[in-house]
């Protein structure tokens, strides 16, 4: 079942497009939406949630018409807001209870929800002081609560690693891969950093410049170009065994390439790479050190696409190791 569905949705501004005839089908699970800045992620959060209307084109949500039933798509759906919009006079409890009660939550419920939220999002003495002496990784974690409070059935989480430190972006993905396996909420998280989704996303959107670049599963973005890494030793017969496996490997046609220190990479397009990996190396005589499954990470899959993001149009940071902005 669809849990997000648009169908050549479209967002002009006066100045730019911001959406461009966007179809995608999101199903369950955690999804990653990656685009470099500007590429319309904030846009289609925004008309999902019924905020914003569409030039053209429709979008659903939970099977609801954002264009006609937004208010019934924000009961059901929680949103965390990329930007920093807390009050910094009041207390994360207060301000997540008030968020509870704006849902609909009686006082106790609210008051329950919010003390366990805050306790899953790692927030526990420090929910009773103002807000404004918070760090970032706690206000994205208070931004986060508000969106989980009324246990809904979807969050739209827009760039909830901006502005964290390493530690605390992997923390942040950890508790975004938690509110799936833990609750079976649906996610869907957006980021211009394409690596840091690929571990905490079952399924992976591509936007660029409003366009759909990719939507596919995060498994099948990385699997279908699987290598193997192998190391093998030296021998007297072939001083530089790496170098003698490499050459007979290509010999065999394979496609191989050097690797960080003494690995040879080849493709592995199927099982009969094993067999010729195993002959090769008997026939040279040398020895078997390693040989392991290598998954492409999703920016090596990006740079030897055809249609990858063009180097200009694309921030260096959707290659994805960069801190975020
Ligand atoms: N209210 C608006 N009026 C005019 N142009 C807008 C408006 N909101 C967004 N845009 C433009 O639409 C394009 C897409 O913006 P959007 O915020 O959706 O991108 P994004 O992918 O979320 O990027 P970012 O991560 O920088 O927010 C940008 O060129 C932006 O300048």
């Amino acid at each position: 079942m669809s849990v997000i569905e648009t169908e050549s949705l479209t967002k002009r501004y006066p100045k730019v497009t911001a959406l461009d005839r966007l179809t995608v089908d999101i199903g369950p699970g955690v999804t990653g939406l990656v685009g470099a800045n500007g590429a319309g992620k904030s846009t289609l959060i925004k008309i999902l949630l019924g905020l914003a209307p569409a030039t053209e084109g429709t979008a659903r949500v939970l099977g609801k018409d954002s264009a006609t039933e937004g208010g019934a798509i924000r009961e059901r759906v929680g949103y965390m807001p990329e930007h920093d919009c807390l009050p910094p006079d009041v207390s994360a409890t207060e301000f997540v209870v008030h968020m509870a009660r704006m849902s609909g939550l009686p006082r106790t419920a609210a008051r329950e929800r919010t003390a366990d939220t805050l306790r899953h999002v790692g927030l526990y003495e420090e929910r009773y002081r103002p807000m404004g002496g918070y760090s970032t990784g706690m206000k994205q974690r208070v931004k986060l609560a508000q969106a989980l409070v009324h246990d809904p059935r979807l969050v739209l989480l827009d760039e909830p690693t901006n502005g964290l430190d390493p530690a605390g972006r992997d923390e942040m993905l950890g508790l975004i891969r938690r509110i799936h396996t833990d609750f079976g909420i649906s996610v869907l998280v957006t980021s211009h950093l394409l690596g840091e989704l690929e571990r905490t996303s079952d399924h992976i959107v591509v936007v660029d410049g409003g366009r759909l670049l990719r939507s596919q599963t995060t498994a099948s973005f990385t699997e279908a170009t699987a290598s193997l890494a192998i190391e093998v030793t030296d021998s007297d017969a072939h001083p530089d065994g790496t170098g003698a496996l490499t050459a007979a490997l290509a010999d065999r046609g394979f496609a191989v390439t050097a690797g960080a220190g003494h690995l040879v990479h080849v493709e592995a397009a199927d099982e009969a790479v094993y067999d010729a990996v195993r002959d090769a190396i008997a026939d040279l005589g040398l020895g078997l050190i390693r040989m392991e499954q290598r998954r492409h990470r999703i920016a090596e899959v990006f740079q030897d696409a055809p249609d990858a993001p063009r180097a200009q149009d694309t921030p260096h940071a959707l290659a994805g190791q960069e801190a975020a902005t």
